[in-house]
């Protein structure tokens, strides 16, 4: 008994040291969103309409700076996760911003975009990847979100494509974690007669489905938010998707991280009317095109060995406009405004058919 009181007193003691610090927090918090309301209504008087509020250059050094100098325990990650929170309620103080994403609500794309922006974005869901480019040159919305790699639920070349048309620049870049989970109105497994997922995920979760609901019937829909959405409304029905679209479409989740591959990742790009200015951290995207004949995609990248530049990615694209047989999809370090880079795009853009920087943008931090 006296120990258990003296457990209490202790208890107490910490506790009222943490709304102490709460307290603290809120001020500094509340100090840092004013800060942000001034840096806006200078932005405002220095650049008339102009004004860009958003500077994702700025973000990121903030993220790298609190990161670096995180002194514990919390892990980096998650000290940098909460200055992105603190950071979205103070841009969207000086103005909230609008994201394009795939929809409907609940899609991993939903998910990117809310990374990268923090939770103050508003989201707004378009029907296909081509409604996102168009919305964000038309202006409606200040950005959009579109997955480019081991995507599962856009089509990755399809946004490669329009990339080739779009007058629209990559601004950055997420990477996303993606955790599948079996989710529906039934609780009991045993009920589960049909899987609805987008069919790159019931790929993603084949061994799992085999081994689990060997006799259910699996049907492949547009989306894993539409998988949800369906399964919500029918009988003995479940949905292979991510935890938003569960909480959504009101499911239960029978089964969690169902995926084959653990560490199953997702590439997604940021798209709006200007590029990122360099961060000193920063990738550049191109597209590119040579002709087709022995040597030439090899002749074609010569310029990047030759200033030491580093490519992080290739892709080949077959053209749909007859004009070149291959485009080449490629990203390497660095900022276009960063000296050997500017050296090595001079030299590309004389040696290749098609030439176009699709955006330099920082490395993502979280
Ligand atoms: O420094 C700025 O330009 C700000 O607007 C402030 C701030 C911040 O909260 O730190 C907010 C939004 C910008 O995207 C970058 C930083």
């Amino acid at each position: 008994m006296a120990d258990h009181a003296h457990d209490q007193d202790g208890l107490d003691r910490v506790r009222g040291r943490i709304d102490a610090i709460d307290q603290e927090l809120l001020d500094l918090i509340s100090e840092r969103a004013r800060c942000a309301q001034r840096v806006a209504q200078i932005k405002t008087e220095t650049d008339g309409r102009a004004v860009q509020f958003y500077r994702p250059e700025r973000e990121v050094a903030i993220l790298r700076r609190v990161k670096g100098a995180n002194p514990g325990p919390l892990d980096g990650e998650e000290v940098a996760r909460l200055f992105r929170e603190i950071m979205s309620a103070c841009l969207a103080l000086e103005r909230p911003l609008q994201a394009a994403f795939l929809g409907p609500e609940g899609t991993f794309t939903q998910a990117a975009a809310i990374k990268h922006f923090g939770h103050s974005v508003v989201t707004r869901a378009m029907a296909t990847i081509d409604e996102i480019f168009r919305e964000v040159e038309a202006g409606s919305c200040d950005f959009g979100v579109v997955p480019v790699e081991n995507s599962t639920e856009g089509v990755v070349s399809h946004t490669l494509d329009l990339f080739m048309a779009s007058p629209l620049a990559i601004t950055g870049e997420v990477s996303l974690r993606i955790h599948h989970h079996l989710m529906s109105a039934e609780t009991e497994l045993g009920a589960i007669r049909t899987v609805y997922s987008h069919q790159q995920s019931l790929a993603q979760c084949r061994e799992w489905l085999d081994r689990y609901l060997p006799h259910a019937e699996r049907v492949a829909v547009g989306s894993n938010a539409d998988a949800a959405r369906t399964a919500a409304k029918e009988s003995g029905a479940a949905a292979v998707a991510g935890y938003q679209a569960a909480e959504i479409y009101g499911l239960e989740l029978l089964a969690e991280r169902i995926e084959d591959e653990p560490g199953n990742t997702t590439r997604f790009l940021v798209i709006g009317k200007q590029d990122a200015p360099p961060s000193g951290q920063d990738k550049t995207s191109l597209l590119l095109s040579c002709r087709n004949e022995a040597g030439g995609l090899h002749a074609l990248l010569m310029p990047l060995a030759a200033h030491g530049i580093s490519m992080t990615r290739i892709e080949s694209r077959p053209s749909r406009r007859g004009i070149w047989d291959y485009v080449f999809f490629v990203d390497i370090m660095g900022h276009r405004d960063d000296l050997p880079v500017a050296a090595a795009l001079e030299h590309l853009e004389r040696q290749a058919l098609l030439f176009k920087v699709l955006g330099s943008y920082p490395v993502a931090v979280l």
